[in-house]
């Protein structure tokens, strides 16, 4: 069967459905194998449109997108772009965490690569049995820690998959040069290593001996295979991921999404927050909760807009208070912390005075800004809320935490509990709330509106490396999307409609920034926007082939 030119209808990135014209049914041997109307790929994305809707479950609408990605990549792709609102909290956070909650359950096709500890020795020539030549950008994760829902093992593929659909729909990656991976190095999820569906291997989580050898040999082979790639760590569990991101960031083209992406994000949310509530920075004080990759990353990236203000490093860290499961993170506490926890380890508590939960360091701190990077649903409670606001006109609250169900709070409860004054984003989508007849739009606070743009504009000018100053550019030029007055009513982040435009300017400000620094390893083109435009992919059937 492969050798016929009818196969074609099984290749999902040639395969046009009722989109083949008469001249490609005869040229391909597809005459009879098709209904005989030919539909524009308009007329076929409306009915799947239908189809889509008609799925009141949204783990069934994403089982139904991704069925549509493997029989037919570019009308998944037409229908994504063209209902991005409506489709991305299915790809992505928050139904993807469900997806890979359920992902042994409801596997049908395999996508990406799998790189297991059985496979050590063997991983350069598995790549070589990737279907595409060409490879411009990996997601790759351990499923250590996906989204906040922990240890999902090789179940974490639904996130490179999902991020690799947004560098796509978002950036204009063309689908045939994106690469999503899991390096397989076990799991400690009992769950899953006594669930008969689970499809990694199943034994506990490698130790590190082990375990770093084996992702060493993966970034060895994957450079290898193709030296101009960009890899994205995803979801690697806090006690690797900064070791990767410090071993590799200067050797290869990598980010970490989850610490540098994040990071980014959340900068641009607090410098349109700080618009927003119109008090100058050095009087604001954040409040953490969660000092993981991404409450350490946001942190790193919010101190660079201290600095950039004339405020020493000193100084600002006096700005930061971070909670984590233990209470204020202090150097008297008495704990051995990571040295990520002990560059914002507060030094003005003694031993006896220990503050042990969020509610106590909030009444203490009066803080302006409520951070949540914690993994754990509702910890922001009515009552540290009430506090919260009792103190600052217009409370900055962050719950950040993926997917919905782990947000330290939820939209409305910020707006009820703050009486409509609070500055509000999350990290998965929440609807605009109407609080005593005004309608509050909630920003929507995840790295999807960095890593596109940031991941396209690193490619393209193929960086050496890529540096904390493009990650701050990549920031400033997402914060311009609002505009003064929408900032004015609280909202912070701009609608998703425009993610196309937002991921294209990032990447030429991200290039022009590369090439400011020495990082760029191409002839500088005499239009950037004309590179990045050339490059991008748009789900239309090619008459040529
Ligand atoms: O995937 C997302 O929605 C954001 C993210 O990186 C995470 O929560 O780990
Ligand atoms: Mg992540």
């Amino acid at each position: 069967m492969q050798n016929k030119p009818s196969f074609i209808l099984r290749n999902p990135s040639a395969n046009k459905g009722t989109g083949f014209s008469q001249e490609e049914r005869n040229r391909y041997a597809l005459r009879g194998l098709l209904p005989p109307k030919q539909e524009s790929i308009k007329e076929q994305s409306a009915r799947c449109y239908q189809q889509f809707i008609s799925f009141q479950n949204d783990l069934d609408k994403y089982i139904y997108l991704n069925s549509l990605r493997d029989r037919n990549e570019t009308l998944f792709y037409h229908l994504l772009m063209n209902n991005l609102e409506l489709m991305f909290p299915i790809v992505y956070t928050p139904t993807v965490g469900e997806a890979c909650q359920k992902f042994g359950n409801e596997f049908r096709f395999a996508q990406g690569m799998y790189f297991a500890s059985g496979d050590k020795g063997h991983m350069r020539s598995m790549m070589d049995n990737w279907v595409n030549d060409q490879v411009d950008i990996i997601v790759v994760s351990d499923g250590s820690r996906i989204l906040g829902l922990g240890d999902l093992g090789t179940n974490g593929m639904g996130i490179p998959v999902g991020k690799l659909q947004l560098y796509v729909a978002g950036a204009g990656f063309p689908p045939e040069r994106t690469l999503p991976v899991i390096i397989d190095a076990g799991t400690n999820t009992q769950k899953y290593l006594n669930d008969d569906f689970y499809l990694g291997e199943k034994h506990p989580r490698l130790p590190n001996d082990q375990y770093y050898p084996l992702v060493d040999e993966f970034l060895q082979a994957a450079f290898d295979k193709w030296p101009n790639v960009l890899v994205q760590f995803e979801d690697f569990s806090n006690d690797h991921c900064f070791h990767l991101l410090d071993h590799y960031r200067n050797k290869y083209l990598c980010f970490n999404d989850d610490i540098q992406g994040t990071g980014s994000v959340i900068l641009s949310g607090f410098i349109n927050a700080v618009r927003a509530v119109q008090k100058p920075l050095k009087d604001h004080r954040l409040v953490f909760l969660g000092a993981g990759s991404a409450g350490i990353g946001v942190a790193d990236c919010i101190m660079t807009l201290f600095e950039e203000q004339g405020v020493s490093k000193e100084d600002a860290r006096k700005c930061f208070w971070f909670v984590d499961s233990k209470g204020l993170i202090t150097t008297t506490r008495g704990d051995e912390l990571t040295p990520q926890k002990k560059s914002y380890a507060r030094e003005d508590h003694t031993a006896e005075q220990q503050l042990k939960t969020l509610l106590e360091v909030v009444k203490e701190v009066k803080p302006t800004a409520l951070i949540g990077l914690s993994g754990i649903g509702r910890s922001f409670t009515q009552e540290i809320v009430e506090e919260m606001a009792k103190h600052v006109e217009k409370p900055i609250i962050f719950a950040l935490s993926n997917p919905t169900n782990n947000a330290e709070c939820t939209a409305e409860q910020a707006y009820t509990w703050t009486d409509g004054r609070c500055i509000f984003a999350s990290g998965s989508p929440f609807k605009p709330v109407e609080y005593k007849g005004v309608v509050h739009v909630p920003g929507q606070g995840n790295n999807m509106y960095i890593f596109p743009g940031l991941g396209l504009g690193s490619s393209l000018c193929r960086a050496k490396h890529v540096t904390d100053e493009m990650i701050i550019t990549a920031a400033k030029t997402l914060s311009t999307w609002v505009p003064d007055q929408e900032v004015l009513q609280g909202k912070i982040y701009p609608g998703l409609k425009n993610i196309r435009a937002i991921s294209t300017q990032i990447a030429i400000k991200v290039i022009e920034k590369a090439f400011e620094q020495g990082m760029a390893q191409i002839e500088r083109p005499e239009s950037i926007e004309a590179l990045v435009k050339s490059y991008q992919y748009l789900p239309e059937y090619d008459q040529t082939k």
